[in-house]
């Protein structure tokens, strides 16, 4: 930590870690839904798919009142107005807008997979706007203290700008820095960019039972502000951590994941717990586990569940539950749901939207953002039964039951996801809950009436 200054007002402060080289613990006692930093990036960029249809420097999405003007040099970048326009041209577009069109279309380029032509667009970024990267620049000097990764390719990829000779290693210095501190953008959940965070990448580690989350913050003119918020109540002195991948993935999959791109082994007690179980295979184990595991989170049809918000003792989970954690699980349960939802009947793809949230809240931390959704999901399918299929299918459910059931979930989604708060363009699930509740209770107090 030599050299390095963070702001005092900051909520965490950085501490030695035995492994992880240092990490970020409150200062003091934080409550859940609290923003614990506010970070500026230092450069984001668009997925190729969202080219066009969002400005390219405040990544708002083009709607009715919001037109993108492409850029008239490369035909290649799109704003907003001009405001955009030109804080994106003086930042960086005015070095590389002539050579982009050649640039994009490239062999060196087209060869690249998809994530490092991310990398080689942020590089290219910010090649235009640092050249030489003096390291005693103020807004290099967080990227610079950044662990440098393992895994990305020792050479730099093409870019469309003369590297000054003196500088290459600098641009390997900050190239090296990118494949285990780029954050993914998202707006509802769903990606839309990549981006650099050197405040953030400093200070927070990766936990698969993290106790907050990212979320990002679009403004029209105004670059992507990241959120770091928190998940549940975070006690003084506690390490704050946030996910880098899903929690619910397969131990295996996190495990190579994480040494792969970030060289570390997670010692959350998620990971700790699923690597002392020796999960059953035997698919009776399975049958028996599914109406265990509904008891276990109180996930039914019949009465409301409850709201969790304190991270779950993963030891007091009953061996008859351990089968759950087999990798094939979870997708399974996924694919029975939108299965059902597509072509079964509502009952059927209620009961199998059941058993996906009583394993998300048996894996997932609780409030974790994925949970809220598929609460969601299953409130929506309750919904839909009511408007769309009457007789025998519906397996005995009275309009009411349905109505009720649908009210229930709706209030664990805004318990969930309330949690983290609106993040990206405007609507969004915490919309759809509330014009989804709107219509269940006025259908409600109808029928009651009728
Ligand atoms: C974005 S940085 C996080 C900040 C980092 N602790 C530091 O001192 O700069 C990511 C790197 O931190 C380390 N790291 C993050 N989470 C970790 C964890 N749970 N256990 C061990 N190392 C971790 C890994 O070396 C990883 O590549």
């Amino acid at each position: 930590m030599s050299g390095e200054h963070y702001d005092e007002t900051l909520r965490v402060r950085l501490d030695a870690h035995p492994t992880a080289r240092t990490m970020a613990v409150a200062r003091s006692a934080m409550m859940k839904g609290e923003t614990i930093v506010t970070a500026t990036p230092l450069s984001t960029a668009l997925l190729p798919e969202q080219k066009g249809r969002r400005c390219d420097f405040c990544h708002i999405l083009k709607a009715g009142n919001i037109q993108l003007f492409k850029c008239s040099g490369c035909a290649s970048y799109w704003y907003c107005g001009s405001q955009c326009d030109s804080q994106a041209w003086s930042a960086h577009h005015k070095r590389i807008c002539k050579f982009w069109p050649r640039y994009v279309a490239s062999t060196a380029y087209d060869q690249l997979p998809s994530h490092l032509r991310m990398d080689a667009i942020l590089l290219s970024q910010l090649g235009a706007q640092y050249s030489t990267f003096d390291a005693s620049s103020p807004a290099l000097r967080t990227l610079f203290a950044l662990m440098p990764s393992k895994s990305l390719p020792s050479s730099l990829p093409s870019i469309p700008i003369t590297l000054p000779a003196a500088s290459r290693s600098r641009y390997e210095e900050v190239y090296h820095r990118f494949a285990n501190n780029n954050f993914i953008l998202h707006s509802h959940l769903v990606s839309f960019g990549h981006g650099i965070y050197p405040l953030a990448s400093r200070l927070f580690n990766h936990s698969c039972t993290p106790n907050a989350v990212v979320r990002y913050v679009i403004a029209r003119e105004k670059p992507v502000q990241m959120q770091v918020v928190a998940l549940r109540d975070i006690r003084e002195e506690e390490e704050v951590c946030i996910p880098y991948i899903d929690p619910a993935l397969p131990l295996e999959d996190r495990d190579r994941a994480l040494d792969v791109s970030y060289g570390f082994r997670c010692t959350c007690p998620l990971c700790t717990f699923q690597r002392h179980i020796k999960p059953s295979t035997d698919p009776t184990n399975l049958t028996s586990a599914m109406p265990l595991l509904k008891e276990f989170t109180g996930c039914f049809l019949t009465q409301s569940p409850p709201r969790q918000d304190t991270l779950r003792e993963f030891n007091a989970i009953p061996e008859a539950l351990h089968s759950l954690f087999n990798s094939t699980i979870l997708p399974n349960l996924a694919e029975a749901f939108s299965q059902a939802s597509h072509n079964g009947s509502y009952a059927t793809a209620l009961d199998e939207g059941l058993n996906l949230l009583a394993l998300y809240i048996l894996i997932y931390p609780p409030n974790y953002p994925q949970t809220g959704l598929h609460a969601l999901e299953v409130a929506k399918t309750a919904w839909n039964a009511i408007i769309i299929e009457q007789g025998p299918t519906r397996a005995g459910y009275t309009d009411r039951q349905l109505m009720t059931v649908a009210l229930w979930y709706l209030a664990v989604a805004t318990h969930v996801l309330g949690v983290m708060g609106r993040e990206g363009d405007e609507g969004g699930p915490l919309t759809e809950i509330e014009v989804l509740q709107g219509l269940v209770r006025d259908e409600l107090a109808s029928n009651s009436a009728a």
